[in-house]
């Protein structure tokens, strides 16, 4: 059974993979943070920008096979054009996204990535992983295709991510109120360490989900 909190078609709005065409599908729960604004300030992860508790939002649901839940993923794909992509995230999509899910999307043609806070192990076949380190939480996915850190965390600070085994290392300017020059300190940090490169969360400047 899987839990989804939303499923749309949209454009990725961050990272290497920034202005393509996806479909999104949203998992419920994470193990970082419940989801209720009372827990935020004690959990590990305090800056979330995303609602992941329940199945309520649109297309959401309980999924009983992988098969239903990738022919739903597919039925989003307009076209045949095109290399179908889909985004698995959440909440913590670790928590639920299996081989069987993996295998059943690649039989309808789909390309997997997955938006991760890579603290939990991860099922093979995975076609594009994106570690987002939170806090000081203990990461135990050092491998993947690339590593994008919200800037700035006090507890968890790029240079101990530098040694990590990624293709593209990311920083992504917090979306906090109590942050409000991250941009500006997240360039001046890539300019600095020209390892790193600038993500921004461009669906948010564009107004789509
Ligand atoms: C909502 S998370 C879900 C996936 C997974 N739990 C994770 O944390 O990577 C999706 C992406 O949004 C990023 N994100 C969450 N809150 C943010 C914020 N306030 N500002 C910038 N990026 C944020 C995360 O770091 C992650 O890369
Ligand atoms: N357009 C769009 N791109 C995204 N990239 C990562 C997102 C996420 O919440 O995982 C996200 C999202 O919520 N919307
Ligand atoms: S780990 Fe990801 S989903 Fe969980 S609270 Fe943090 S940003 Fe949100
Ligand atoms: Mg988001």
């Amino acid at each position: 059974m899987y839990s989804v909190k939303e499923m749309f078609y949209t454009l990725q709005g961050e990272g290497a993979h920034a202005g393509r065409p996806a479909v999104f599908c949203r998992f419920t729960g994470c193990n970082l943070w419940s989801g209720r604004e009372q827990d935020r300030a004690k959990a590990v992860c305090d800056f979330c920008d995303t609602d992941f508790v329940g199945t309520d939002g649109q297309n959401g649901g309980k999924f009983a096979t992988a098969q239903d839940l990738a022919q739903r993923i597919a039925s989003f794909w307009p076209t045949p054009e095109g290399i179908p992509f889909v985004v698995f995230t959440g909440g913590e999509p670790a928590l639920q996204l299996d081989t069987p899910l993996i295998d059943a999307v690649h039989k309808v043609g789909f390309e997997v990535a997955i938006e991760t806070n890579g603290t939990k192990p991860l099922p093979e076949g995975i076609d594009w992983i994106c570690v987002s380190p939170k806090g000081s939480s203990d990461v135990i996915i050092t491998q993947g295709h690339e590593l994008k850190l919200v800037y700035p965390q006090a507890a968890a600070m790029p240079d101990r991510f530098a040694g990590a085994d990624f293709e593209h290392f990311y920083l992504q300017p917090i979306d906090s109120a109590a942050e409000p020059n991250s941009t500006q300190q997240a360039i001046k940090y890539c300019m600095q360490h020209p390892r790193w490169k600038l993500s921004l969360q461009t669906h948010k400047i564009i107004g789509i989900d």
